[in-house]
């Protein structure tokens, strides 16, 4: 049985603050050839690692992997809202054999997702609902982080349990590359803020929604203008780690620290794990080739934007 993996850059900024219409045509050509290859591959099962960016995980308790057994997407950014359609039982069994395997993820019964697993969704079938979907959450903002040599585990222990089923499944890695939009930090909040990345965020008032969205569409616009009102984008580093998982080189980014990443890419390169996890599982399952590879620093959606997809060779 054949796996496919697809991995890809997210932002919530696409249809806000766009890039020329050359660089947003090529952007869609890739992601159209993406949904064709994904549309042929026609999956069982999708199981989806991204993150969250303080829209449905908070500091009254944060687990750095968390699997939902059910699922919906909040719309932020205008992304598509609703439930997802989570196979429970198989999500139920994904978990136990996950904390069997030696990888303690928390479980969720009422996960509350943003853009982070909402756009891939959208993009590659055009809804939330259209196929079984196992989403993992992976910590990438809120600090302190899972380092890249756990995501591996989680991502190997989810292959193992994978290859198991016998099913068609297609993995997705939604996230990164280089980049540090204006999340919010607890250690720099004011008291207001603290309390919203606490929990109280978890469901926020709509003049403040519309606040954020504003600040992050701004933040954009100024960083196009000058790319050192942001971090800068590393392009060198995102197309060095893509190389790594092309080669299936995951465990030499085991001795990458949080901290020396946050330095050198942004604080929100840590979204990467969601590639490190899916590449993991991936490799578990069997020899895989990188069939398609995308890249370029787009600084209108504040990102380092990539993909990768890959197959596992027929036995
Ligand atoms: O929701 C937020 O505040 C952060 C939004 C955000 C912006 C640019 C690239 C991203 O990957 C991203 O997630
Ligand atoms: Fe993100």
């Amino acid at each position: 049985m054949t796996t496919m993996l697809h991995c890809m850059s997210h932002s919530p900024l696409v249809g806000h603050v766009d890039p020329e219409p050359a660089v947003l045509a090529e952007v869609e050509q890739m992601i159209a050839a993406a949904r064709a290859a994904v549309a042929e591959f026609d999956p069982d099962l999708v199981v989806l690692f991204a993150p969250d960016h303080y829209n449905g995980f908070f500091y009254d308790l944060m687990p750095s992997f968390c699997i939902g057994t059910e699922a919906y997407a909040i719309g932020d950014f205008g992304t598509m809202a609703g439930d997802l359609q989570v196979p429970q039982a198989l999500a139920e069994a994904l978990a136990a054999a996950v904390l069997e395997d030696g990888v303690d993820a928390a479980v969720s019964y009422r996960m509350q997702l943003d853009h982070g697993f909402a756009q891939p969704l959208e993009e590659l079938f055009g809804g939330l609902d259209t196929k079984p979907v196992i989403p993992i959450f992976i910590n990438s903002v809120a600090t302190p982080l899972p380092s890249f040599q756990r995501a591996r585990l989680l991502g190997e222990a989810v292959g193992r349990f994978l290859k198991g089923l016998n099913q068609k499944v297609l993995i997705l890695g939604s996230g990164g590359l280089s980049h540090q939009p204006p999340v919010p930090e607890l250690a720099t909040a004011n008291e207001h803020l603290q309390d919203r990345l606490k929990g109280s965020g978890r469901h926020l008032p709509a003049e403040e929604r519309e606040a954020r969205t504003q600040r992050v569409i701004q933040a954009a616009r100024r960083f196009v203008e000058d790319q050192t009102s942001l971090h800068p984008l590393h392009p060198q580093w995102d197309e060095f780690f893509m190389t790594q998982l092309a080669e299936n080189r995951l465990q030499e980014l085991d001795g990458m620290k949080n901290a020396e990443l946050s330095v050198l890419a942004g604080k929100s390169t840590h979204e990467v794990k969601a590639w490190v996890s899916a590449f993991a599982a991936l490799s578990v399952m069997g020899e895989f080739k990188v069939t398609a590879r995308y890249y370029r620093p787009i600084p209108e959606w504040i990102a380092g934007f990539g993909a990768l997809t890959a197959y596992t060779e027929e036995a």
